[in-house]
């Protein structure tokens, strides 16, 4: 039987009077790469805060492992869960070398140990590490960014990796790039857990393994990307759809 690495047993959110997950159950199997889509406000990034513990549940239990979230130092749990945001805030003064190592300081591995984990990890993420380990940030593109901060996440090889729309903010072409990287990267790496937020369907049937979608902070569907598409189980993920057939109605007018 796979192993349930990430479990949520209703779990409640409340942000002061505010009820924005009302009661949400789920189990992720290790190794699974799950993708979270919803609208705005759908309660996407609370979810995934909550599994990493930026965010406390108002009420009932998350467990990671078996154990309950509650039970684990935080602060350990963060080093074993790579974290990657639209954001990924770069210290700009470190060349993207000393960016990426921030966490191996932080583990105290030795300099040989360090900067081998960075050349492999550039090599990785297809930035040749002669041309950029010395370079700074402002001194990549937008895209290159990104990947610095997928490098960054797995330097302690951490069995989990949660992404918060980390593509939102780059074009096209290049997204699309970064995703058949960040698929290819997942089927790479054994058994990695990884969890992606994302308000782009087409992105969340690519990626998932499982696509979770969520509305008004209630799950509709989780299911693989098959499953959704053959039958939608909501009429909420039935309009999802439509968006997308939408597009391929525009394209089928454009061949006649
Ligand atoms: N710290 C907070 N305090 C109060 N309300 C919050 C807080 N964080 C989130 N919310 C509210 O919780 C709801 C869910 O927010 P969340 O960020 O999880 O949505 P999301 O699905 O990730 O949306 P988006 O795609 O726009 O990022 C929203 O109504 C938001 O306003």
């Amino acid at each position: 039987m796979t192993k349930a690495a990430i479990q949520f047993k209703h779990v409640q959110k409340r942000f002061g009077d505010d009820l924005v997950i009302p009661d949400l159950s789920f189990t992720i199997s290790q190794g699974e790469f799950i993708t979270i889509l919803g609208t705005s406000g759908s309660g996407k990034t609370t979810t995934l805060k909550m599994v990493n513990g930026l965010l406390q549940p108002s009420a009932g239990e998350i467990t990671i492992d078996g154990r309950p979230l509650s039970e684990l130092d935080l602060v350990q749990l963060r080093r074993h869960m790579g974290y990657v945001v639209q954001q990924i805030g770069l210290f700009p003064h470190m060349t993207i070398a000393q960016n990426i190592a921030v966490v191996a300081q932080l583990l105290h591995w030795n300099k040989e140990q360090t900067s081998q984990r960075v050349r492999e990890l550039l090599q990785l993420v297809q930035l040749n590490p002669r041309e950029y380990a010395t370079r700074y940030p402002s001194q990549l593109s937008g895209g290159q960014q990104q990947r610095v901060g997928v490098a960054r996440a797995l330097v302690a090889n951490p069995p989990y990796v949660l992404f918060d729309e980390p593509f939102g903010a780059l074009d096209a072409l290049t997204r699309e790039e970064l995703q058949h990287e960040i698929k290819r990267i997942h089927e790479s790496l054994a058994d990695k857990t990884f969890m992606f937020v994302t308000h782009d369907i087409n992105e969340a049937l690519y990626l998932g393994s499982r696509v979770m979608v969520m509305h008004e902070g209630r799950i509709e569907q989780f299911a693989t990307p098959a499953e959704i598409v053959r039958q939608p189980a909501t009429p909420f993920v039935k309009k999802l759809l439509g968006t997308v057939r939408q597009n391929q109605e525009l394209w089928g007018q454009q061949d006649d």
